[in-house]
């Protein structure tokens, strides 16, 4: 299936990222060959999104591999260099299950391991329009076929996928449904995902939306102009307890105190069985300059401290369904990940 936006791509030579640092200026592609670059990109967030980082990370193989065949690695250099792909960013699992996939393969060479990244690839968009199907069934089955105003935090769509998308594919295939009012985009500090990649991917489908400040929601959900959340997931434990964007729980706590559907859509593949509960889940701390500063210039007293996770866990008891490939698994009536599987 083709993907329409292509946040990554193998051309044949090298990984094709879309640099999504400089979104929605400018559309700018990176082709990567070496994996000291990869490892820059991913932290960078220049590819970005849970199941795009699986994608990066098997594909991320490939290029191990072939900068090793060039470079005539011994076996321990590669697999640091995979290690350091893997490790790049720790909170989604996506990363280190795309590289776990197809680094057993290495044996059987690049083509193979190739192949299989391409598979991990591929599932991921096949996947996301199941996705959307099943979020767009059970929303308009459980709210009425009207028009609906949905809210939405970080970037859950094309970009931060293979493509098509995970929250942003359920609001895509309602908007092909004549069944979105409106979108509420969150505009996700500090790196404003939101603002620069959602608000990007909805004016580009036609989709009407406001861009509002994080802390807007939960007046906005209270006042009733939201008829449901949703959103994309990092890592969700064997529990069902969600790992997204921080600022994720805020919104869920509205919704639970607003009584209205607070949605994870995400694949198998941001599942995570082997970690039991939230608490288990590792939560990355992102540079201090991202809040004290904007840009060169700093917004705090010299010596300020930055606490800055860029997740935060959603408790299963705050969500009431996880959409997946398979169809939705209602959390707010006990069913867990653990216990589908
Ligand atoms: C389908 S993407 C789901 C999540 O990965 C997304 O909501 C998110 O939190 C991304 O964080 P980011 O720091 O931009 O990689």
């Amino acid at each position: 299936m083709t993907p329409d936006i292509a946040p990554i791509e193998w051309t044949g030579d090298s990984l094709r990222l879309l640099d999504q640092t400089l979104l929605p200026a400018r559309v700018e592609y990176r082709d990567i060959t070496d994996v000291d670059d990869l490892v820059d990109a991913i932290k960078r967030l220049v590819v970005r999104g849970a199941p795009a980082l699986g994608v990066a990370g098997a594909l991320g193989v490939v290029v191990a591999l072939r900068q090793g065949e060039r470079e005539g690695w011994d076996a321990a250099t590669l697999d640091a260099a995979i290690t350091r792909i893997r490790e790049a960013r720790p909170t989604a699992v996506n990363l280190a299950a795309g590289v776990d996939r197809v680094r057993s393969l290495a044996e059987k060479g690049t083509d193979a391991v190739l192949a299989e990244a391409l598979a991990v690839l591929d599932e991921d968009v096949q996947g996301n329009h199941a996705i959307g199907r099943h979020g767009a069934d059970w929303l308009s089955t459980r709210l009425g076929a009207k028009p609906l105003r949905l809210l939405t935090h970080c970037n859950a769509g094309a970009l931060a996928t293979a493509g098509w998308g995970t929250a942003l594919g359920v609001v895509r295939e309602l908007h092909t449904r004549n069944l979105i009012d409106t979108v509420y985009a969150n505009e996700t500090r500090p790196l404003l995902q939101g603002s620069r990649l959602t608000a990007w991917e909805l004016h580009q489908l036609g989709i009407p939306y406001y861009v509002q400040p994080d802390s807007a929601a939960a007046g906005t959900i209270l006042r009733g102009h939201v008829d449901a959340a949703i959103v994309g997931a990092d890592r969700i434990a064997a529990n069902g307890d969600t790992a997204n964007k921080v600022g994720t729980l805020a919104v869920a706590l509205a919704c639970a105190a607003a009584g209205i559907p607070f949605l994870v859509a995400a694949p198998w593949s941001t599942i995570d069985l082997s970690t039991p509960d939230g608490e288990h889940i590792p939560i990355e701390q992102r540079s201090p300059a991202e809040i004290l500063a904007n840009g060169p210039a700093s917004v705090t007293p010299e010596g300020a401290r930055a606490h800055n996770p860029a997740f935060d866990v959603t408790p299963a008891r705050l969500i009431t369904a996880l959409i997946t490939e398979t169809g939705p698994l209602i959390l707010a009536d006990g069913q867990t990940p653990a216990r589908a599987r």
